[in-house]
């Protein structure tokens, strides 16, 4: 009998496939005749395959079928990796793919001309937020697939960008998506925070996936700050609000509490929809302060609720001018002594810094390589000039060469459409 386990993996038997999980939030399948029937056609024998306490077990007493099917697993993996929380196909980006990490906001690093940059590794989310601005999660209507990035390959441009921004940086996870589904986010935590050039690191989260032992190993890893996103103190309105059955609130302020006493500061970051939570904004503050948020940095960063054009945007969602919501702000401020509420760079030390250059100016037409397929219809991704474009309205596929006009640059992210 073989008996094979990979590290930070296990297997779990479906019936008829095994199923790989890799670090909690990634898996692929594996029909078990398509394992029998590579094996037979090597070594002549009919194995049967199972799954049991996290191993994949094979009824073979050659010990060169191990070697192999370890190595048909990960050379096949690519093809049937999945995340666990959105079920959608997981394209897997690694240095041997020669895909920019520069151009795109769905994965890889955003530099928006201040010392925070934008890290981002993965997409995807374990919730479905009623007014997500980019459609994410299990319920999304628009989003077809998730990338994830390879650590190192990620860290390598990290470096790049971190070398020309200089000294001084915030290395900010956030994301399409719920940066707590990053399969390395430990490492890649600790991987940033140990960069000569980095001084913060901090992560926007929805915070149900935290608990104490990620906790714990998170605020070892040198995290900073928690931007955690908490949309009501009602357990069932916050349900509605996360789009989730079994959203615990309960859990995520528990979680809140732990990350100030783990020593990882907390920034609550309600969405504030008027008519639906306003009423809220005092029990925030009275929540923020009870646990002790907003040590180095503001306790509280309520957000105003915008409409995005491929976001979910709810019929119960009212919309206040920024104007009328700095307002608001400023009223919360004084009648609750609850101080900064109107929250500006300088409350996180963040200041102007040169922008990486642009490599495309608006309207120009460039040829570029189609490296991938987009997270929606019509999308592909192009490369050209060692960044990524994102080809909207195309039918072309991956391998083609086009011709593309350039029609937005804002922060280094390029879009274009063909000619
Ligand atoms: C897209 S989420 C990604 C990070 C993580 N999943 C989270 O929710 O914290 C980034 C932030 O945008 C907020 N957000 C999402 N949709 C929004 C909208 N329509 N208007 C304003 N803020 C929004 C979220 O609450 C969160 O604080
Ligand atoms: S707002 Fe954040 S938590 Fe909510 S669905 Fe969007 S990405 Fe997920």
């Amino acid at each position: 009998m073989i008996k094979i386990k990979f590290s930070y993996s296990y297997f779990e038997d479906l019936g008829e496939s095994v199923r790989l999980v890799w670090r909690n939030t990634l898996y692929a399948d594996f029909e078990k005749k398509l394992l029998a029937r590579v094996i037979k056609k090597k070594y002549r024998v009919k194995p049967e395959i199972t799954a049991q306490d996290g191993y994949l077990l094979i009824n073979v007493d050659n010990p060169d079928v191990e070697k192999f099917i370890t190595f048909f697993i990960q050379n096949n993996l690519g093809e049937f990796l999945r995340n666990r929380y959105t079920r959608r196909k997981v394209i897997y980006i690694h240095e041997g793919m020669s895909v920019p990490l520069l151009g795109y906001n769905a994965f890889g690093l955003i530099d928006r001309g201040t010392n925070l940059i934008q890290v981002r590794g993965s997409s995807g989310c374990n919730l479905s937020c009623v007014f997500c601005s980019v459609d994410e999660g299990p319920y999304s209507r628009t989003r077809k697939l998730d990338y994830v990035v390879d650590i190192d390959y990620l860290m390598k441009w990290f470096d790049e960008v971190a070398r020309f921004k200089g000294k001084g940086l915030e290395a900010h996870l956030d994301g399409q998506g719920e940066p707590l589904l990053y399969p390395f986010i430990v490492e890649l935590v600790q991987a940033l925070k140990e960069h000569p050039n980095v001084d913060v690191v901090s992560m926007q989260s929805n915070g149900m996936l935290l608990n104490d032992k990620l906790i714990e190993e998170l605020a070892e890893a040198g995290l900073d700050r928690v931007n955690l996103s908490v949309h009501s103190l009602d357990p069932e309105k916050a349900k509605m609000l996360m789009g989730m059955k079994d959203y615990d609130l309960n859990h995520v302020l528990e979680m809140a509490e732990a990350l100030v006493n783990a020593g990882i500061d907390v920034l609550l970051a309600p969405v504030i929809i008027f008519g639906v939570n306003d009423n809220e904004a005092e029990a925030f503050i009275e929540f923020a302060r009870r646990i002790g948020a907003g040590k180095r940095w503001p306790a509280l960063g309520f957000q105003n609720y915008m409409p995005y054009k491929f976001g979910r945007n709810p019929a119960i969602a009212k919309l206040v001018p920024f104007k009328r919501f700095y307002e608001w702000l400023r009223e919360l401020e004084k009648k609750t002594g609850m101080k900064p509420l109107v929250l500006r760079p300088e409350h996180f030390g963040m200041h102007k810094r040169k922008f990486i250059p642009l490599a495309f100016k608006t309207g120009e037409i460039v040829k570029a390589e189609i490296v991938l397929p987009g997270r929606i219809e019509g999308e592909m991704l192009g490369v050209a000039r060692n960044r990524l474009i994102e080809i909207i309205n195309t039918n072309a596929k991956v391998g083609d060469k086009v011709k593309v006009k350039i029609v937005r640059t804002r922060h280094g992210i390029y879009v274009a459409t063909p000619v």
